[in-house]
């Protein structure tokens, strides 16, 4: 199902509370709506009554349902349509639809922007970049599984992502599933609560009756003893049959201190591959490229200045670039190597050594849950925000004991109270949630991966 039809009902209750619509209005104008289809960023919608009907809430609620979607779906620059019913076309409509692209990339799990296209080739990542390429080109013949290990942000998710769009687009039929480690592992325990054959068969069926599988961060299962023997049912049953199975890890097998022979020697069966450290050049193209994809135009003299100071982690690359635009907007200033320098002062440090501040923090439990740093500051109070923003409140504290009044302070001038309120609400469930504690283990890895 489309994800603006999934959560249709999420979308109206939003606009219901931030726009503070009564009972009445609510039931006049926007419970009638319903989604008829949804085709790229464009969202029709049939709206039950006259012209006039029509007319008002597209002047009044265009706006509004448009934000919400793209906050809660992540669709970009949504664009509504709204049509009465006589409208709709009487043989379409019955028509069923054939499955689209991007509704397969989009239950697939695929971020669009992960393609081979955008992907730049250096000498850090040439040998990975071929061999997914070769696999994407021939699943389940060239290396299978192929195992791509590499440090945070050097472009395994990307690369990954890169082959499922490549078999997509050139096999109409094939079935491909990206999950991380921490989906799958909150799938099962999911699915082993509800406790009935049923859902086990139903979890087996949705993960062996595949062509492709990718599992991004593997390291994050060894040592979850049910995870762990799932996915070494799974990984057998694909294999056996010829499908194609992509992992992505930290470190490569020989390095995966407790991991079990069984599964060393499995991930050895394919071929293993490295992303190293981005040189100069790739991190100057890399930047370039981004310029480009974001339609930036940035003094050659900030890009080197970027490309020369931040070495170890793409991610780190890319979000330097959007500070700096980000700052100049604010401060509507020019971009200049003096503004670069004062946009990016926190994290080019002398010494380059890392330091974990609760800003770091927020921005990653943002980027996992795919919301913005700005929404987690902000006063948005829908559940796909107000968890995020209290689990980054419970990490600050936890990771790096920041005080509450500093936590507060860093997550849009928040009470303390309302901090330890967060806190609170984490350290309970994390009790009786084994789901909201995989998730919070994750996160601590992936902000701090000493631990
Ligand atoms: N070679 C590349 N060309 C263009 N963009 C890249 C490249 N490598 C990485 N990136 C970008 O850097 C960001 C981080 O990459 P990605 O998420 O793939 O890293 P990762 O290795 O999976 O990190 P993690 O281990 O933290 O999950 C992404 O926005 C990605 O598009």
């Amino acid at each position: 199902m489309n994800k603006v039809v999934e959560k249709w009902d999420e979308i109206l209750q939003i606009v219901k509370t931030e726009h503070d619509l009564s009972d009445v209005s609510f039931k006049t104008w926007l419970k009638p709506l319903t989604v008829y289809q949804v085709e790229g960023n464009i969202v029709t919608i049939i709206v039950p009554s006259e012209q006039v009907g029509l007319n008002y809430i597209s002047k009044k609620y265009k706006l509004p349902l448009q934000v919400t979607i793209s906050e809660v779906t992540g669709m970009e620059n949504c664009e509504i349509n709204f049509i009465l019913p006589e409208d709709v076309p009487k043989k379409e409509a019955a028509a069923p639809k054939v499955q689209s692209q991007d509704t397969r990339c989009e239950e697939a799990h695929l971020n669009p922007k992960y393609t081979f296209d955008t992907f730049v080739v250096g000498s850090n990542n040439k040998f990975a970049q071929a061999a997914a390429l070769a696999v994407a080109e021939s699943p389940g013949d060239a290396y299978n599984p192929l195992f791509i290990y590499g440090g945070a942000g050097l472009g395994k998710t990307h690369l990954m992502h890169s082959i499922a769009h490549f078999i997509i687009d050139h096999d109409e039929n094939s079935k491909v599933l990206y999950v991380t480690s921490e989906e799958f592992t909150n799938e099962l325990i999911e699915t082993i609560r509800n406790g009935n054959n049923t859902a086990m068969t139903k979890f087996r069926e949705k993960y062996r009756n595949i062509d492709v599988l990718l599992v991004d961060d593997i390291q994050f299962i060894i040592g979850k003893e049910s995870t762990q023997e799932e996915f070494f049912h799974t990984f057998n049953s694909l294999h056996s049959a010829g499908k194609q199975i992509i992992i992505s890890s930290d470190k490569p097998p020989k390095d995966m201190e407790i991991l079990e022979e069984r599964f060393r020697s499995r991930f050895e069966w394919g071929l293993i591959v490295d992303i190293t450290l981005p040189d100069y050049e790739t991190r100057m193209a890399i930047l370039h490229k981004k310029e480009e994809m974001d339609g930036y135009d940035i003094n050659e003299e900030v890009i080197k200045y970027i490309a020369n100071n931040i070495k170890s982690n793409i991610r780190e690359l890319e979000g330097a670039i959007n500070k700096v635009m980000a700052f100049a907007k604010l401060e509507q200033r020019e971009v200049n190597l003096e503004l670069a320098e004062q946009a990016l002062k926190d994290i080019i440090s002398p010494n380059e050594k890392k330091v974990i501040t609760p800003e770091y923090i927020i921005s990653m439990v943002a980027e996992h849950f795919d919301v913005s740093v700005e929404d987690l500051y902000g006063n948005k109070r829908n559940s796909k925000i107000v968890m995020p923003r209290q689990i980054a409140m419970y990490l600050c504290r936890e990771i790096i004991s920041t005080p509450l009044k500093s936590i507060g302070k860093c997550l849009g001038n928040r009470d303390h109270t309302t901090i330890m309120h967060g806190i609170d609400k984490i350290e309970k469930e994390i009790v009786s949630d084994d789901n909201l504690k995989n998730t919070i283990e994750t996160l601590k890895k992936k902000i701090n991966p000493q631990t």
